[in-house]
């Protein structure tokens, strides 16, 4: 009998679900209109000057409503104007100006809705708990969850929400987590190892009972950690967004200084230019439209990501994840499909099959892993029994360092199984003999893609177990398309250099590892990063938590070790390896949407400097300049202007959603962002603003 195989095991998350059918799910419970209706409010809440002036593009247009909202009530107020009407002009400029302003506020409060919609969420499910907290004697005191510190112990039974993060000390228990990770299925947690024995506060005992030692100080949680992640509390301006923020800043500056020094040039062919045009004609010529949009594109990037699973735990590593050079990735489960199931056993060295049998099913009666209890099912239905009491046996569980498993018999003898150089070494100090065959036999498994297990009593070698593993369908698309970004990609695998070699082959790598230690995976990365890479890397263990923090972008597994969560910039509440792919396609398409719009803004702004000067000039004899044949200056200004402010919320989708992501390296990119960004960007106002002359030409309004 297998002892192990009597114990309910937590059912592992599958890494097959479509991620799409999360997405839907997370989105329904998100209402959109909320998120507009709050925004609507929140871009007013951003006209404060101590939030508006973080951005100083948007500041500048601020400042300049205020000056022409000054000449609207007295026109004259910076000397005598010679216009017509005046109040009425400068009124529809003040205007216009301010919903250049409000539009750039609502779109970053639009792109922050998600996460405060979603963080609302989250602080509904921690609400007021009430924690049981036990006493050395053994009694029990209710108390709210919140004043519960780090070293407390509670008692928690099916039904109770668990109050805080914690470690069990004692019971077993199914916990539902859907809270935090969207997995309905639950998960068993009981004391040991440190995936199974960690609970999250605000995730839900659904049967028996615990004992739990708290772990997080109150208001130090998980949940806490993401509420005030989705929330933006800290998110701060990644280093990209500073130095463009800045590069606007100093273009703002220069224009600033173009527009000051008009009036006299103005002078020189005698025209007057009042003060409300010359504002407009500073915000058409800044940069607005990036301006505006830049802070939602970098939150929306995020919430890409969120949307995903994936918590980021700044903005500065969905960032980096777009500067991203080189991907280091396990093979088992992330390459493979990673149920590595036994296939056959290939008897050597002049054993039979019910022998090899026989030590495979002795060697894996303790294996708690996919591999070890595949095994033990195959050398069962080959008829092979245990023949001793395993409760006098010793478990020598598996571990990446050794490669190898096995089991310690009653009568002293030893059971192993594991990666054949490993059981080489083993035998080797016991006086056994190699065998030719047993080279054979692992070669054969090695070059079908298979990992190829030695099996061993003593110095004695038995044969070779064939654990099949399948390489996931579609991953050579995605590793092409990584390529074609420009992004390599290093397969890192404890197998032996052969099955390395063939999976590597099949899935399409750029390169590989194999018989790769813990130690290695940090190697990989700091070899990479001396040559100056940025690398990416997924990792679940506690010996990943070194590499995670090593790598400048390390997702760690939710299912990991609290200790890899804690190094890691991101964790995947899915556990899905694979998603490193999609993080990196998020971070690219965030820095290409950045890269794209200010193109654009700044080929827009080109376009409406030619559309307002020559009507400025038209009088004094300068009609040649007059391209776009715009009705008056009046007409051309208020046109500029309003396509100006216009142009932001006509953005606002395509700066939340990323603009379409082809798999292209950086200078196809920026070939291609030329073209379409730039070239549309002088276009598009040409004819907008031609248009809009036309309509307001039509109502009298100019
Ligand atoms: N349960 C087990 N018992 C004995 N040996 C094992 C067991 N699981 C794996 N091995 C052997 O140890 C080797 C190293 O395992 P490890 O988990 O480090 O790497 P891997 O699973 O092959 O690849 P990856 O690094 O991509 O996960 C395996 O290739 C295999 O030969
Ligand atoms: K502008
Ligand atoms: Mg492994």
């Amino acid at each position: 009998m297998n002892p192990a195989a009597t114990t309910p095991k937590p059912p592992k998350p599958s890494r097959s679900r479509s991620n799409d059918r999360r997405h839907a799910r997370k989105q329904s419970r998100i209402n959109t209109r909320g998120i507009y209706l709050r925004a609507i409010k929140d871009a007013f809440v951003k006209l404060n000057p101590k939030q508006a002036v973080k951005n100083p593009v948007m500041f500048l247009v601020w400042v300049g409503t205020l000056i022409t909202l000054a000449v609207t009530i007295e026109p004259n107020l910076f000397g005598p104007v010679t216009e017509d009407n005046p109040h009425l002009f400068n009124g529809m400029i003040t205007v216009i100006l301010f919903f250049t302003v409000w539009f750039a506020n609502f779109a970053e409060a639009v792109a922050e809705g998600r996460g405060k919609a979603q963080a609302d969420a989250l602080r509904s499910t921690k609400s007021e708990t009430i924690a049981k907290k036990l006493f050395p004697d053994g009694a029990i005191t209710e108390i709210p969850a919140t004043s519960l510190q780090k070293g407390d112990t509670v008692y928690v039974v099916a039904g109770d929400t668990i109050p805080a993060d914690g470690e069990v000390v004692m019971g077993s228990a199914s916990v539902d987590e859907s809270a935090i990770t969207g997995e309905s299925a639950p998960v068993l947690k009981e004391p040991g190892s440190d995936v199974a024995s960690s609970v999250t506060g605000g995730t839900r005992i659904i049967s028996d009972e615990l004992i739990i030692r708290i772990t997080a100080d109150p208001g130090k949680g998980f949940i806490d950690r993401m509420i005030a992640l989705v929330e933006g509390a800290e998110r701060s301006k990644t280093p990209n967004e500073i130095a463009l923020t800045v590069l606007l800043a100093v273009l703002s500056l220069v224009f600033l200084f173009v527009v000051v020094t008009l009036p006299f040039i103005a002078q020189y062919v005698q025209i007057q230019v009042s003060v409300a045009v010359l504002v407009a004609l500073l915000v058409a010529l800044i940069p607005t439209t990036i301006g505006g949009l830049l802070s939602a594109i970098g939150i929306a990037g995020m919430d890409r990501v969120a949307q995903f699973n994936v918590i980021a735990t700044s903005g500065r590593a969905v960032e980096a994840c777009g500067d991203v050079n080189t991907l280091v990735l396990d093979k088992t489960g992330t390459i493979t499909l990673g149920n590595r199931l036994a296939e056959g056993f290939i008897p050597v060295n002049g054993h039979s099959m019910e022998e090899i049998a026989y030590v495979a099913l002795v060697a894996s009666i303790f294996d708690e892993t996919p591999e070890g209890k595949s095994i033990f099912r195959l050398a069962e239905k080959l008829a092979a029994r245990i023949d001793f009491d395993p409760q006098k046996a010793e478990a020598v569980e598996f571990s990446a360092r050794t490669r190898m498993s096995g089991t310690n018999l009653p009568n002293g003898k030893q059971a192993r199984k594991g990666a054949v150089n490993a059981i080489k070494g083993f035998v080797r100090t016991r006086n056994g003999q190699e065998t030719p065959d047993l080279d054979a036999a692992y070669e054969m498994v090695s070059q079908q893609g298979g990992t190829p297990l030695a099996v061993c009593l003593d110095g004695e070698i038995y044969g070779v177990i064939y654990l099949k593993d399948i390489v996931k369908p579609g991953i050579r698309d995605r590793f092409d398309q990584l390529r074609r970004m420009g992004v390599r990609t290093v397969m890192l695998t404890g197998d032996n250099h052969i099955t390395a070699s063939v999976i590597a082959k099949e899935a399409g790598v750029d390169d590989f590892i194999a018989e790769a230690t813990p130690e290695d995976k940090i190697s990989v990365i700091q070899r990479e990063q001396e040559k100056g890479k940025l690398v990416a890397m997924t990792g679940d263990g506690t010996n990943d938590a070194p590499a995670l923090a090593q790598a400048n972008v390390g997702v760690a597994m939710n299912t990991g070790t609290q200790a890899a969560k804690e190094a890691a910039n991101m964790v995947d509440l899915d556990s899905d390896p694979t998603k490193l792919i999609d993080i990196v396609s998020i971070g690219k398409q965030l820095l290409i949407t950045r890269g794209a719009l200010t193109t654009f803004s700044i080929a827009n702004d080109i376009a409406k400097y030619f559309a307002i000067i020559p009507v400025l000039f038209a009088a004094a004899n300068l009609q040649g300049l007059n391209i776009m044949k715009l009705t008056n200056t009046n007409s051309a200004v208020l046109s500029a202007l309003i396509y100006n402010a216009l142009i932001i919320p006509i953005l606002i989708p395509l700066a939340l959603k990323g603009v379409n992501f082809r798999p292209l390296t950086a200078n196809q990119l920026l070939q291609r962002n030329i073209l379409i960004y730039g070239l549309g960007g002088v276009i598009a106002p040409f004819i907008a603003i031609k248009l809009i002359d036309l309509m307001i030409t039509a109502i009298g309004l100019a």
